[in-house]
């Protein structure tokens, strides 16, 4: 696969220590006790959610549907409806708290720093423009590049995402494109200003597991090749076993369960944990996960500390 282009990753913030180790880059992201209520009905829907995410390293948030893994993202994007607010906590993107951010603070960052792909691709593009056209509006808008060079830069786009005779596609409306080739072009559009942080919401859920297998292959190059960090929301734990290095698990607006995914996913301490590996052990999770650490092999679980699921 050919190369995205890679941003340089920020300068450290401060001078390097006197020992001469520079200081480390602020994580990308960074939520810490995040709390988010409805303003309209003063229920609070997520209870307190923190996590910490650097470049080229990706968390996983998972949990059953209404658990608050969509408004989590939405906060991070600067995108909550406008009855919701974060009531709690700090986000911080690039070691800067997204509450002091102008409007015209988020547009730069958009695209140019934050990338998102949601579930169902189709309602992201106008249907009456063909694709290529979209991503080109997005080279020229966030990119400054002119009509002729968005142009010549679509088709490597979609080919960075493996789309076969990106010139073709890229003439295309998005009815002509299946659901798998959408998502692609979502992606490439998404990653077309070279952000450094992408999320992905549910975004193979609507895929055939062939697909969803494809999907979750290119973003783990996408990782690799640009050190992009990603956020990757899914009710399915098979997606979090391929993908994460971390991941929370989310039970009606709070996290349950949270740590590296293989301590996380092979030794579960939260009941609810435990029931979503079950459901899922028809689909052979274990094949995903890599061989059990033997120096962790014995550590004891907390069945003592142990809620009931309901
Ligand atoms: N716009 C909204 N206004 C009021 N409540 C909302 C809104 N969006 C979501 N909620 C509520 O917030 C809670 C968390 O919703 P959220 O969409 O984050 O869940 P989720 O884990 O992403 O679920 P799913 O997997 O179904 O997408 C739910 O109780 C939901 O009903």
């Amino acid at each position: 696969m050919t190369t995205l282009s890679r941003r340089p990753a920020p300068a450290p913030a401060t001078e390097p220590e006197p020992s001469g180790a520079p200081d480390p880059a602020p994580p990308v992201l960074a939520l810490d006790g995040v709390r988010i209520t409805d303003r309209a009905t003063g229920r609070e829907l997520v209870h307190g959610i923190g996590f910490t995410l650097t470049a080229g390293r990706t968390v996983g948030i998972v949990g059953e549907s209404g658990s608050g893994k969509t408004l989590t993202c939405r906060a991070a994007l600067g995108i909550l409806p406008p009855h919701l607010a974060v009531s709690g906590g700090r986000i911080e993107i690039d070691g800067s708290d997204i509450a002091g951010f102008t409007p015209a603070r988020w547009t730069a960052l958009r695209g140019s720093t934050l990338g998102a792909v949601f579930q169902d691709p189709a309602s992201y593009l106008n249907p009456s423009l063909p694709v290529g056209r979209q991503i080109a509006e997005v080279l020229r808008v966030k990119c400054g590049l002119t009509r002729r060079e968005a142009r010549h830069r679509v088709p490597e786009l979609l080919r960075q995402v493996q789309l076969r005779e990106p010139r073709l596609v890229a003439g295309q409306y998005p009815h002509e494109l299946s659901g798998g080739m959408l998502q692609r072009v979502l992606i490439a559009t998404a990653l077309a200003a070279g952000p450094r942080l992408l999320i992905a919401d549910e975004a193979t859920t609507a895929l055939d597991v062939t697909v969803q297998a494809e999907i979750l292959d290119l973003l783990a190059d996408l990782r690799e090749e640009t050190g992009l960090a990603l956020v990757v929301v899914s009710h399915d734990l098979a997606v979090v076993a391929q993908l994460c290095d971390e991941v929370l698990v989310m039970r009606r607006g709070e996290v349950v369960e949270q740590g590296p995914v293989q301590e996380v996913l092979h030794r579960p301490r939260h009941p609810y944990t435990r029931l979503l590996l079950s459901e899922h052990e028809q689909y052979g999770l274990e094949r995903l996960l890599g061989p059990e650490d033997p120096a962790d092999a014995g550590t004891p679980t907390r069945d003592d500390d142990e809620e009931k699921v309901l």
